[in-house]
């Protein structure tokens, strides 16, 4: 196993505007390792998945990918190095079809097919012709999700991907993430319910006030009341 972490942040600053947000975040993601990033609303969350993907206006710091560094190059460059953020308005197109909306962001030579897109979300195979501006929630969420692995990633950014979405969803996502961590992905997940990371997650990192504050595995999280307490959300009903 190598060494390296697949995507290395080190010392990552930014700024939206004036505003000094992210204030030397680090975080470490081996391959095929699926870590959680916590932390209460504005902590910066949202803002650090930005920036590594390359879309926010000023950034410093040490952004490296599969030992290659990233910080400064356009979004569309890091997206073509293997990274693919599902963000948390989910980016649908909504005029436009299931399916084309994959083909769109298809990309050859990617493991996910849109073929292998429909067999993983059946549901969306189904309505492969429906425009997704009406889908429901759950479903433009998987289409998202499918959005991005058709650009065959090796790293995948999911930004609070169960936001809003009923409990039977939920529990179809974490399936999801689940088989995605089989088949080998690297993940960084954004997340507000700690139950749905601690299904998934190997490791969990929490930010507070642009910077990383606490990191370790699901015991020590639990057994961490006062950091759970101090710096995550209330869990949802
Ligand atoms: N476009 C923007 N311009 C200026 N400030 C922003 C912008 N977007 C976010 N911020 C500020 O940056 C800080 C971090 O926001 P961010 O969205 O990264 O937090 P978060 O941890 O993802 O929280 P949430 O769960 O609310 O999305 C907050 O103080 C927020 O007000």
């Amino acid at each position: 196993m190598s060494a390296a972490p697949l995507l290395r942040v080190r010392g990552l600053n930014g700024w939206y505007g004036k505003s000094h947000i992210l204030q030397g975040v680090d975080i470490a993601i081996r391959e095929g390792e699926l870590l959680a990033l916590l932390g209460r609303n504005g902590a910066g969350k949202t803002t650090t998945m930005r920036a590594i993907m390359g879309l926010l206006s000023r950034t410093e710091g040490e952004l490296e990918f599969a030992g290659a560094p990233i910080l400064g190059l356009p979004s569309y460059a890091i997206a073509q190095r293997g990274l693919a953020l599902v963000p948390e308005n989910r980016g649908i197109f909504g005029a436009l079809t299931v399916e084309e909306n994959l083909k769109l962001a298809a990309r050859r030579g990617s493991p996910w097919g849109i073929e292998r897109i429909w067999a993983m979300f059946p549901a969306l195979g189904a309505r492969r012709r429906t425009p997704g501006g009406k889908l429901s929630g759950g479903e433009q969420q998987m289409l998202a999700i499918g959005r991005a692995l058709v650009t065959g990633p090796r790293l995948l950014l999911l930004d609070e991907p169960t936001e809003g979405l009923a409990p039977v969803i939920v529990a179809q996502l974490v399936e999801i993430l689940r088989e995605l961590k089989a088949a080998g992905l690297s993940m960084l997940l954004v997340e507000q319910s700690l139950e749905t990371c601690m299904a998934v997650a190997d490791r969990f990192q929490i930010l507070d006030g642009g910077a990383i504050v606490w990191e370790g595995g699901s015991q020590a999280l639990l057994a961490a009341a006062d950091v759970r307490s101090r710096h995550l959300t209330l869990e949802r009903a």
